[in-house]
């Protein structure tokens, strides 16, 4: 057992009748990262973070959660929080009333519990005495965050907690996950939005199919990534176009929805693209924007998934 690691899969395999759900999945999860899972529709994230929370056990393969193996039980693991599917609350009941039941049935005074903090930490405590029935998707989200933080959880679970939240609440929720990470616990989300897994993940782990194609930090699914396109604006862009076109490695890329005349758009290894800007700059060239078209979490999303969909 490593001592640093919150969840430690290895050879987990789950099935629903003839659907394997995951196929011999293999998980390195660190305390106190913040672990992206991103995947196609289906991919199995959803059965692998339910795995983690304890609400299904594995086919096989073994599983082990801040440093306990799991066994065949239903039941979350000691320091473990969080939700699939949406968070289960009670919609008659206020904000506040939820966070104190569930903190009555974990047999804790709702008085001492932390109510007001967690709902405070969530930006709820404007509407901590109204009912959830009425809250929105990211209210809801929000106050399903809450439920969990009142457990002081080391593993934190999340199924596509920016649901629904609005550019404000997520950068609260940003905010609220960021600090627990600092503080030692470790997150595991799912989200199909890689600008939320850019800005929050150091790891992330794609799933297709069932079966892991990348894990590891963001930063080396970059350089492990293949070319990637660059739009580049330059002071003079048909001499820059003229140049690129010279330079070994550059592929002009000539789409005619993206070309404005102004703008050059070029697929390349970053070595070849570091070539160009040089040559652009040695003639004179200034170079005013560089920015790749997609991130590089989603180009190497599209081409792994997509990859894995051809192997099918
Ligand atoms: N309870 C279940 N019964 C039958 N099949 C299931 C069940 N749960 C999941 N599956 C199947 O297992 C596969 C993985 O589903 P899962 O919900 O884990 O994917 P996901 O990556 O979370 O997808 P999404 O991005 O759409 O939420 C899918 O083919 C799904 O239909």
């Amino acid at each position: 057992m490593d001592a640093l690691l919150a969840v430690r899969a290895r050879g987990i395999t789950k099935c629903f009748g003839d659907v394997v759900a995951l196929d011999d999945v293999d998980l390195d999860v660190t305390q106190g990262q913040i672990h992206g899972l991103v995947g196609p529709n289906g991919a199995g994230k959803t059965t692998l973070l339910g795995l983690l929370l304890g609400l299904a056990v594995a086919d096989s393969g073994q599983l082990e959660i801040l440093g306990a193996p799991v066994g065949r039980v239903l039941a979350a693991a000691d320091g473990v929080a969080g939700f699939v599917d949406g968070p289960g609350l009670y919609p008659s009941l206020t904000a506040r009333q939820n966070l104190a039941a569930l903190a009555a049935l974990r047999g804790r005074d709702a008085r001492t519990a932390g109510v007001d903090d967690v709902l405070d930490q969530v930006g709820l405590t404007d509407v901590a005495d109204d009912r959830a029935r009425g809250f929105s998707l990211g209210m809801r989200q929000r106050l399903g965050l809450a439920a969990a933080l009142l457990t002081r959880p080391r593993l934190l679970v999340l199924d596509e907690p920016s649901n629904g939240l609005d550019p404000a609440g997520k950068k609260h929720v940003h905010g609220v996950l960021n600090r627990l990470a600092a503080d030692g616990t470790c997150v595991v989300l799912s989200s199909h939005r890689m600008d939320d897994l850019e800005a929050l993940c150091s790891d992330v782990t794609i799933l297709a199919t069932g079966r892991v194609v990348f894990s590891g930090p963001l930063g080396k699914l970059a350089a492990e990534n293949r070319e990637l396109e660059y739009r580049l604006l330059t002071s003079a862009p048909h001499a820059a176009r003229l140049l690129a076109a010279e330079t070994d490695g550059i592929h002009l890329v000539d789409d005619g929805a993206r070309r404005d005349g102004e703008r050059l758009v070029v697929r390349a290894l970053v070595p070849a693209l570091d070539e160009l800007v040089v040559r652009l700059v040695r003639a004179g060239i200034a170079l005013r924007e560089l920015a790749p078209v997609a991130s590089p979490l989603e180009a190497a999303f599209l081409a792994l998934t997509e990859q894995q969909e051809g192997v099918r």
